[in-house]
């Protein structure tokens, strides 16, 4: 493909994700699989553009006066990317948009003085690429550290982390296996079972002998932390534990690691779909299926059936806006009323997921949002309405999963209490949010 051709696909594909809920992820590799004469360095060069423009996208809207509603994203973006970002010269661009072959159609007169205009004072969300409404909040949240968390959040392209699989192999081992295959791994600062990949160039993981063994899973540091936290495993005597939320199983994985054959995990979700897809990464990690049952919490039977658990983990339904640095197309999808919508839907699960915890057993709250509204804000409601519960101090948490966790100094400095919060700019994971509870009676 010809550079133009190139920019032209990235328009194309820009356009399909405003009109998606699909992730950039998912529209390239079906672009891919459409247009079979992309090579691999034309599908590179157009997933560079398609994820500059992203995370610019607010910048770049902004300077072509367009609005989230406006026709015409995709070219839009690209040619303010050319002239913003890369710094490209008005000749140049005109080469590259003059309608040969499979490019862009030639400028308009109004596109020229566009992208020769100064980029101008822009307001603060441009600055920053947060969507609009949550500038504010960052402002409030975060003090005088907002526009850092905010760069962290929105501008880079994340590493990759992923989790040993401790139960059969260890951290150094992995480390060695991933150096002789050409990777640059690094052992994570918090999680003793984490290690740490350069996002680029893109490592093919799924394809290495350790990942199809096993061995490694994907997944952030964060998210690691949280279900270590948590503690499966560590509670005396304790058997069962329940993964609220459990998805498609990146946690209940995590557990299963902790508790190391010993005890039962309730693995819940309200699409079933989801919770299919723990078996075959289950059985890949070694870790014994049959005690791992699927429960939909919603159902008051099943709920029933899981009464008097030892630990009930709540990783729950949120905006993912502490993930935004891979996913930036979602921060412009996410509204205020979709904010407050999940906050309910928060508060809900948490009440439902408290009535299955046994006195003497622990709750613990996680999401990766970084918004306060799903997070302090539930977390608050929750505490009012369930005297119940007391909170359990973060550091007494690391202090018990020790053997696990590293560096818990540093997560007791970030924690307020039995609250803590990790961003991309103060450790360097994605975003994430943890409370825990103890239930007295
Ligand atoms: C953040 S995701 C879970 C991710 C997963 N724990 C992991 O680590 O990979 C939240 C999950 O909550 C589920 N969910 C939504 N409503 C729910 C409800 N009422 N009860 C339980 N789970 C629910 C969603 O289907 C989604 O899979």
């Amino acid at each position: 493909m010809t550079p133009a051709a190139r920019l032209q696909a990235a328009a194309d594909i820009l356009d399909q994700l405003s009109g998606t809920r699909a992730t950039a992820e998912a529209v390239l590799k079906q672009w891919g699989q459409n247009n079979r004469y992309a090579g691999s360095k034309d599908r590179r060069a157009i997933a560079d553009r398609v994820y500059r423009c992203t995370r610019a996208r607010s910048r770049l809207l902004w300077a072509m006066q367009k609005t989230e509603k406006s026709t015409g994203q995709g070219r839009a973006l690209v040619l303010a990317s050319l002239a913003l970002i890369d710094g490209a010269p008005l000749d140049e661009i005109e080469t590259l948009f003059s309608g040969a072959g499979y490019g862009p159609k030639p400028l308009t007169d109004e596109e020229k003085s566009q992208i020769s205009a100064a980029d101008g004072d822009a307001p603060l969300w441009v600055k920053t690429g947060l969507p609009e409404f949550v500038v504010g909040r960052f402002q409030q949240q975060f003090g005088d550290d907002w526009a850092a968390e905010a760069t962290d959040l929105m501008t880079p392209r994340a590493p990759i982390d992923l989790r040993v699989n401790g139960a059969r192999t260890a951290r150094d081992e992995m480390l060695k296996v991933l150096g002789e295959e050409g990777l640059s791994p690094q052992p994570t600062p918090f999680s003793r079972f984490g290690i740490r990949l350069p996002s680029e160039p893109p490592p093919n993981l799924v394809k290495l002998s350790a990942y199809q063994q096993g061995l490694i899973e994907i997944q952030d540091e964060g998210s690691q932390l949280a279900a270590f936290l948590a503690g499966a495993g560590l509670l005396p005597g304790a058997s069962k534990v329940v993964d609220f939320c459990a998805g498609g199983g990146g946690k209940t994985l995590a557990l299963a690691q902790m508790m190391d054959g010993k005890g039962e995990i309730y693995a819940c979700d309200v699409v079933e779909k989801r919770l299919r897809a723990i078996e075959p990464r289950l059985q890949r990690a070694g870790a014994s299926a049959h005690f791992v049952h699927f429960f939909d919490p919603e159902d008051e039977t099943q709920l029933e059936l899981l009464r008097g658990a030892d630990l009930v983990l709540v990783d729950a339904p949120c905006s993912g806006s502490g993930t935004w640095r891979r996913h930036p197309e979602e921060a412009h999808r996410l509204n205020e009323a979709e904010v407050e919508r999940l906050h309910g839907l928060q508060t809900h699960i948490l009440s439902r997921a408290a009535s299955c915890v046994k006195p003497g057993g622990r709750l613990v709250y996680v999401t990766c949002s970084v918004l306060d509204d799903e997070n302090a804000a539930t977390a608050d409601v929750f505490e009012a309405q369930n005297p119940a519960f007391d909170a359990l101090p973060i550091h007494s948490l690391a202090r018990m999963a020790s053997l696990f966790v590293d560096n818990t100094a540093r997560l007791t400095e970030l924690s307020a209490g039995h609250r803590l919060r990790l961003t991309p700019h103060t450790t360097s994971t994605d975003g994430f949010f943890i409370a825990a509870y103890t239930r007295t009676s």
